[in-house]
């Protein structure tokens, strides 16, 4: 301000000619000119001229404040012609238009705190309300109370944020900072203080620079940060810049990169098989039509090859629509791709063996019957089951069968083409489709290879492991052109390859086809059969042979199906074992057998043994020694009553654990037979283990016993066995009375068969028990 200048509150009080200006503001003027600025309207010193009078006051003229002996002060406006008040009139009007015109808002505090100045975007900036402005410009305080209580200031008690600031400014010092709004706004305000104490500030309204940077520094995060390679180029495919990402997928660094020309496709200067285009047509069609992408292989600095995703558009001039650069974006998707072709590997084949699946052995059959047709040629299905594996895998554990079967899957593709297909169905069960074979002989021979190679010893750890498989075949045309008939064509083969006897292979004929329907009828008929009651028991005596009289009875199962009529045991038995529907019928079996023994008790019968047969499948039941046990209480039988036949070659299979079961069924109380005596491999120191009371001489050495010398010697050494461990020896199938005198002579304590009575109904055995029931 020009020396002189002082600035006043009001220029009312200045023009009104009183004592004018307070005492420190005109300290040190005398009378003559002085030029006082004023604050009118917008809050712009005006500045004026005025003539100051000074006067000693006098008594006679005291007023107000004016005291005799001091001087009273009187300011007149001086003409403005006279004192070029123009001039400074124009020049504080320019003063505002440029205040009014820059494009920040301003704010000028003078050192009482008060605002002397401020433009119209100071209002609209600060968002200042019309009625902070109505009583003229507010102090700082004011403005401070304001915004303060409006939360411009951030969070905190408003008394205290006003308290600081005020102390603040008091002292100002040039600061420059930066300060979001509520309403997201971002200002830079910048104050810088006045000489004559005060200071002024500056708003600026940087929202709009803010978020470019804030954006800036975003791509500049994403482009440092993110796992895809970032490669920008120039117009001529020069890499400009890449970002981390690229360095660690290829192993090229920033700076080798730089300068160097981007190859987006899949580049193989040897020629060999890459995925993808080539980098020239990646850019003809970027060139063409301004982005490109898809799949290629890249190469690593350390020339090895990977897949990868690529996309690259390219980068218009905002103003000029015009492609200035390219931008690549590319990821390494070796990961992906393998976890695709592990997906696609474990839908089309056998975890355990690696071979095909029965998902992929359908389709390639598919596949190979329509290339056989087309080429006029023929084609086989086998179908291989491991004999005895069950076995295996329920006494040696999973783990063991597991590499049984592993073993058996490479011996398999070991022994056929590359061409031809190995499947894997599930448990045991493998498919092996020959392709373009000449005849049933080819077939035959491969039959007999894998026969040979699958029955070899596998080793397992450090056991030695014996299976041998069951071959069904089937041919295409001859047996079918259907696939799914093929494959059942073979399995109808394999399963009469194990009937006759296992290590076998057999092709399918029609009577199989006619067999294998029937037997599925005949599967289905039996679920169910004992709860809709359509089992018989019907008994067959045993005798004592020296003495003939009644030992007692063999109770044997009869199916009576209400349109078939009686079904032999012969026909359902074996099947009701293989389906586990003996479980059922056995159960039954053994109810109505202890059921029917009471009911002749309490009808004054005879007391007398009955012999119930178990099957293979129900020593397997784990809960078998309490069904005995229930069945007994229920019926009220003395347990001592009942005789368990069990066949020798079922508690041979597994001799340790048969032990344990017997001994606990002999525990319960019953007698213990071991049936068909002679037909498997009796060891000699398990028989001494069992728990037994009758030893059964399999029918087959009774047959001709009067005839063949071989059968009765075996029926001798048997009888001389069992007596010398104690146990009663009865011989079943006799049907003449020659055989009964030579098993009288051998020494056999009981008897059974046709020649005193085939099997007969309970009616039947009631009315005999009446008339006792004796040998001749
Ligand atoms: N698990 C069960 N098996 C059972 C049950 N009922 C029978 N069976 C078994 O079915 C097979 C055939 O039995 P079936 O047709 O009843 O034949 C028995 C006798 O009829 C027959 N037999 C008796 N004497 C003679 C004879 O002099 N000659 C001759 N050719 N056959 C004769 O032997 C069968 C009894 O055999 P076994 O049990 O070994 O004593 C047969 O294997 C039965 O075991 C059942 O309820 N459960």
């Amino acid at each position: 301000a020009p020396a002189g200048l002082v600035l006043a509150s009001a220029a009312a009080t200045l023009e009104s000619g009183a004592p004018a200006v307070p005492a420190p503001a005109v300290a040190g003027f005398g009378a003559g000119v002085l030029t006082l600025a004023a604050l009118l309207g917008g809050g712009l010193p005006i500045y004026r001229r005025y003539r100051r009078r000074r006067e000693a006051v006098t008594a006679g003229r005291l007023s107000g404040a004016a005291k005799a002996g001091t001087f009273m002060t009187a300011n007149a406006p001086v003409a403005a012609d006279d004192s070029g008040e123009n001039e400074v009139v124009q020049r504080a009007a320019m003063l505002q238009t440029i205040l009014d015109n820059i494009p920040c808002a301003v704010s000028l505090v003078n050192h009482e705190q008060q605002l002397v100045a401020c433009n119209e975007e100071f209002k609209r900036l600060l968002d200042f309300p019309p009625h902070l402005f109505a009583g003229g410009l507010p102090s700082l305080e004011t403005l401070f109370r304001y915004n303060a209580a409006r939360g411009e200031y951030g969070p905190g008690d408003p008394d205290q944020i006003v308290t600081d600031l005020l102390a603040r400014a008091l002292h100002p010092a040039p600061h420059s900072f930066e300060r979001r709004r509520r309403d997201g706004t971002v200002l830079l305000v910048q104050g810088q203080p006045l000489p004559q104490g005060g200071f002024v500030t500056t708003y600026t309204d940087i929202t709009a620079r803010k978020r470019d940077e804030e954006r800036l520094q975003l791509a500049d995060k994403v482009f440092e940060n993110s796992p895809e390679a970032i490669v920008i180029t120039d117009l001529g495919h020069r890499i400009v810049s890449v970002n981390p990402a690229y360095t660690e997928i290829t192993g090229v660094t920033a700076a080798a990169a730089q300068g160097t020309c981007f190859r987006p496709g899949s580049d193989d200067g040897e020629g060999a098989g890459a995925g993808g285009p080539d980098s020239r047509t990646v850019w003809a069609i970027v060139g063409a039509h301004g982005s490109w992408s898809g799949e290629t292989t890249g190469l690593r600095c350390d020339g090895q090859r990977y897949p990868r995703t690529l996309m690259i558009n390219g980068v218009r001039d905002p103003e000029t629509r015009e492609i200035t650069h390219f931008i690549a974006i590319f990821s390494d998707i070796t990961a992906r791709k393998r976890a695709e072709a592990d997906i696609e590997h474990l839908a089309y084949h056998d975890t355990l063996t690696g071979l095909a699946n029965r998902f992929s052995l359908t389709a390639r059959l598919q596949q190979s019957v329509a290339d056989a047709r087309r080429n006029g040629q023929r084609l086989a299905v086998m179908f291989l089951d491991l004999d005895r594996f069950k076995h295996i895998n329920d006494s040696l554990g999973h783990p063991v069968g597991d590499e049984l079967l592993k073993q058996v899957a490479l011996r398999l593709r070991d022994a056929v083409r590359e061409t031809d297909t190995v499947a894997r169905l599930g448990g045991d069960e493998f498919v092996v489709v020959l392709q373009g074979i000449g005849g049933a002989h080819d077939v035959t021979h491969v039959a007999a290879k894998l026969l040979a190679r699958l029955s070899a010893p596998y080793c397992v750890d450090t056991t030695e492991l014996h299976t041998t498989p069951s071959i069904g075949i089937s041919l295409f045309p001859d047996d079918s052109a259907d696939p799914a008939a093929l494959m059942r064509n073979a399995d109808t083969a394999m399963y009469h390859a194990k009937a006759a006897g296992r290590a076998k292979f057999q092709f399918y004929t029609d009577e199989m086809n006619r067999a294998a329907t029937a037997r599925l009828d005949l599967e289905r008929k039996l679920r169910g059969a004992a709860a809709r009651g359509e089992f018989e028991l019907w008994y067959q005596p045993q005798f004592d042979s020296r003495h003939g009289h009644l030992t007692g009875l063999e109770a044997l199962v009869r199916w009576r199906h209400p349109e078939d009529g009686l079904i032999a045991p012969l026909r359902f038995i074996p099947l009701a074992e293989e389906t586990g529907v003996i479980v059922e019928i056995g159960t039954w079996v053994l109810r109505e057998a202890c059921r029917q023994a009471r009911q002749w008790l309490d009808a004054g019968l005879p007391q007398l043994r009955i012999s119930v047969n178990l099957s293979v499948r129900q020593l397997r039941e784990k809960c078998l020694v309490d069904t005995v046990s229930t069945i007994l209480a229920a019926s009220g039988l003395r347990p001592g009553l009942l005789e368990l036949e069990i066949t020798e070659s079922a508690v041979m299979d597994n001799p340790d654990e048969a032990v344990a079961l017997l001994q606990a069924l002999k525990d319960l109380g019953v007698r213990i037979a071991i049936d068909d005596f002679g037909t498997g491999h009796s060891s000699l120191s398990y028989l001494k283990l069992f728990p037994l009371d009758h030893l059964k001489i399999d029918r087959s050495f009774v047959s001709d016993i009067e005839h063949d010398a071989n059968d009765a010697m075996i029926v001798a050494a048997a009888v001389s066995l069992a007596h010398n461990l104690g146990l009663s020896v009865i011989a079943e199938g006799v049907e003449s009375a020659v055989q009964v005198a030579r098993l009288r002579e051998l020494g056999c304590d009981e008897l059974q068969g046709f020649h005193f009575s085939r099997p007969v109904t309970a009616d039947v055995v009631e009315n005999s028990l009446r008339s006792v029931w004796r040998t001749a």
